[in-house]
């Protein structure tokens, strides 16, 4: 569904990435690991049409986005979790998820979200400063699924959590990928990555370094954490 073919992109003369393939079918999870620097957020932002000084070509869903703006791109179905997850701290949890624009016919229900995230129905009427790191880091993935996106981009969903929240994102991830939506998320977290990825990209220093499948991920743990210098 995303096929991204020799990108690279530009920060004035300085160059952070230098022609990056990588490609994520429906359904597929794809992580894309790297050490701080390695160029995954603004591989990201160039997927998302955030980052303009780029050359390469990017297809979704069959067709060329190539200097597609941000916004066509997002009712296009790419769906963008954010790092800062992007809540309106003022507006209350159901709140949040009535905004979103439809995009899509398969736009998830409020019913659909409160059974998935039976955390956020408990919470409905509460407003979002007072959410978890947990609970505001569903909601904004639930906040994207109520548009219908058909990739799910996310920045380190799970940083920052509780070993117990961070199984509990995994497992969202697994009801999304059964859904048939493709997941490309940057993850720095190895184990977290092996339990709900297929597939991996290592980027390093603006290239992919390596391409694996899951089974081989976790037979280099070892030394990809070494590399990651974690
Ligand atoms: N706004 C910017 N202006 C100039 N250079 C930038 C800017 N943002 C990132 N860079 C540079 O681009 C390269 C890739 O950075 P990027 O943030 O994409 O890496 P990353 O892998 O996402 O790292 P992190 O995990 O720290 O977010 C780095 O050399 C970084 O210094």
């Amino acid at each position: 569904m995303l096929e991204v073919t020799d990108l690279k992109a530009w920060y004035g003369e300085a160059q952070a990435l230098h022609g990056v393939t990588v490609s994520v079918e429906k359904g597929e999870v794809v992580t894309l690991v790297g050490r701080n620097g390695a160029g995954k957020t603004t591989l990201v932002r160039c997927l998302i049409g955030l980052h303009r000084q780029v050359s390469g070509a990017v297809s979704f869903l069959g067709r060329d986005v190539t200097g597609v703006p941000a916004h066509r791109r997002a009712r296009a179905g790419m769906g963008w979790v954010q790092d800062d997850r992007g809540i309106y701290a003022s507006l209350s949890v159901e709140e949040n998820l009535l905004l979103p624009p439809r995009v899509s016919d398969r736009a998830w229900t409020l019913e659909q979200v409160y059974e998935a995230f039976p955390e956020l129905a408990v919470r409905r009427k509460a407003p979002g400063t007072t959410l978890s790191g947990g609970e505001q880091q569903m909601l904004a993935i639930a906040r994207v699924l109520r548009t219908g996106a058909r990739l799910l981009l996310m920045d380190e969903p799970s940083e920052g959590l509780a070993p117990v929240v961070v199984a509990r994102i995994g497992a969202i991830i697994a009801e999304i990928k059964a859904t048939g939506v493709g997941v490309l998320l940057i993850e720095q977290n190895v184990k977290f990555a092996a339990t709900v990825a297929d597939r991996h990209y290592l980027l390093s220093q603006g290239r992919i370094a390596t391409a694996l499948d899951n089974s081989e991920f976790r037979r280099r743990e070892g030394e990809l954490l070494e590399h990651l210098g974690i």
